[in-house]
């Protein structure tokens, strides 16, 4: 059966779904495969359910340390099935309201996994005897988790899949990967009360960050409690009513394993290959700056496409992509623009944040102007510690030599808020002397963003030296 259709997405996630809501406003006759609940990995597994186990966990933290601002509060035990219920409360909304705009924009939902296929007629998309011939075929099928032969099992051994689905807590976890979902979950379950033993094979966590800001987020996690071991792996794991293990020579050993080492594009039998288009060793699609495969008419975004894994990246892969099919297809008049990864913003919603957007000072080369602005000088961020706690965020700005800023790194409670400020003026092309002028409110973390801002300027305010 031959069902003709603009375009035909493999995956509803966010690269796919924007996509299709896109292509739907500019008109195009889309269809939309996935055998999940619309949302993807970013709303049903990543970064929503993960965002609102940390809100709770830090509400746990926040009631126990309530005694410091002069609040008697007696901290009770954790109800996890309670805790789901608020995390899947945060979901269910975001799902109903994403499922109403696919429909009400009159796209085609199939709720099946496709393949890729090309035949003389040109792309589309092959669900058992069904082909949905299609003008253009986009390849959003995300990623999974690297489990590195472990023995998976959701039960000892997790992914974060399951560690965003646990119904009860257990008393002690080895989090193998310090990058972001390492560090992520090492927090939050710090903060319920889990003893974390955090094993990261690199010399320093979020390994792409800035240095110093790994730095200062390692003491700060010793500082909370978390045994940090860096440069180091897991051997000799077994599995019984624990984990047991290996770092170096040392054992350790837990209730569970959260295995979070990275996350491999899904591009397996797809139909790629079949079809003609190339697969990078990694399993990335092959795409050139349109983010085209080497088959015509077959684009691929998000997470399968080599580079940051980040759902705002999706978004911007599928908008452009509705853009530019709809272009081809003589339905819009200008060329869009796709994002240089450089100038998407990141964050670590850990506790501190970390968030960044841009080069790192080491990237923007030995005759960048750098400065650094602490936090400990920030009334807002003052005022969110207890008294007597250190503050050791702070704002590092990188710019070109008496040029615009390239890159804006922060850490902090609550700092990843401002991160949207930096990809402004690193996307914008800002001067310091640009933003100099620009008058921020009393007393916000934005100030500091400002400050910072001044310094490099050459007119320093609340800073010393
Ligand atoms: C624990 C965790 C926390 C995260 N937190 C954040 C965060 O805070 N911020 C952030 O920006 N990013 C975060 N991410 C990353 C973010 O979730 C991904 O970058 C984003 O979901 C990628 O979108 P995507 O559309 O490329 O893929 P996905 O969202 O993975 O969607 C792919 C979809 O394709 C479907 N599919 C697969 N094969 C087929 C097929 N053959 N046919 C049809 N459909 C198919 C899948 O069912 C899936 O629904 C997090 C990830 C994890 C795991
Ligand atoms: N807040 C967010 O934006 C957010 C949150 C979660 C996940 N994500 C996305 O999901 C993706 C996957 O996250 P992730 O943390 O799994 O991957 P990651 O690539 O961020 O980090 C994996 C870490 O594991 C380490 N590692 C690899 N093999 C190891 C081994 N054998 N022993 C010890 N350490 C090892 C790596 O050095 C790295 O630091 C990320 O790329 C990220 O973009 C984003």
């Amino acid at each position: 059966m031959t069902h003709p259709f603009d375009l035909a997405i493999l995956g509803a996630g966010s690269a796919g779904y924007a996509c299709a809501l896109r292509a739907a406003q500019l008109g195009l006759r889309v269809a939309l495969f996935d055998d999940t609940p619309v949302g993807g990995t970013c709303l049903h597994r990543g970064c929503i359910p993960a965002k609102a186990w940390l809100q709770a966990a830090k509400v746990r933290s926040t009631v126990a340390k309530a005694d410091a601002f002069g609040i008697g509060a007696t901290l009770g035990d954790t109800d996890v099935p309670a805790l789901r219920r608020y995390v899947d409360g945060v979901i269910k909304p975001l799902h109903k309201g994403l499922a109403g705009l696919i429909a009400a924009r009159g796209i085609t939902l199939v709720q099946e996994r496709g393949i890729v296929s090309v035949d003389d007629g040109g792309p589309g998309v092959e669900v058992g005897d069904a082909r949905y011939q299609a003008r253009a075929v986009v390849v959003a099928t995300g990623a999974r988790p690297v489990t590195l032969g472990l023995p998976v099992d959701g039960e000892r051994v997790l992914t974060s899949d399951h560690a965003l689905r646990l119904d009860a807590l257990p008393a002690s976890a080895i989090v193998l990967g310090g990058g972001v979902i390492g560090v992520e979950i090492a927090s939050l379950w710090t903060d319920l009360g889990v003893a974390v033993t955090l094993v990261e094979a690199m010399d320093r966590l979020l390994p792409g960050e800035e240095p110093a800001h790994s730095s200062i987020l390692k003491a700060e996690l010793i500082s909370r409690g978390i045994d940090v071991r860096l440069g180091a792996t897991l051997t000799d794991v077994e599995v019984g009513d624990g984990v047991t293990a290996k770092v170096g020579a040392a054992g350790v050993s837990a209730d569970v394993l959260l295995v979070a080492v990275g996350r491999r594009p899904a591009t397996e039998s797809l139909g790629l290959a079949e079809a003609g288009a190339s697969l990078s060793d990694s399993g990335h699609v092959v795409v050139d700056e349109n983010l085209q495969t080497s088959v015509r008419g077959v684009f691929a975004a998000g997470d399968v496409v080599a580079g940051p894994q980040l759902a705002h990246r999706g978004y911007a892969h599928g908008l452009f992509l509705a853009e530019r099919i709809a272009q081809l297809q003589g339905r819009h008049p200008g060329r869009p623009t796709l994002p240089r990864d450089r100038d998407i913003p990141r964050i670590t919603y850990s506790s501190p944040q970390l968030a960044s957007v841009g080069l790192t000072a080491e990237q923007a080369g030995p005759d960048a102007e750098v400065v650094d602005y602490p936090l400990s000088g920030n009334g807002r961020s003052r005022i969110q510690k207890a008294p007597g706690v250190r503050d050791s965020g702070r704002v590092r700005l990188v710019r070109e030599p008496g040029g615009a800023i390239v890159g804006v790194h922060l850490i902090g409670e609550e700092v990843g808020e401002l991160i949207g400020e930096g990809a402004l003026l690193v996307g914008w092309q800002a001067t310091p002397e640009d933003v100099a002028g620009i008058v921020h409110a009393h007393p916000t973390l934005g100030e500091s963003l400002a400050e910072a801002n001044w310094a490099l300027s050459g007119r320093p305010l609340h800073m010393h030296g």
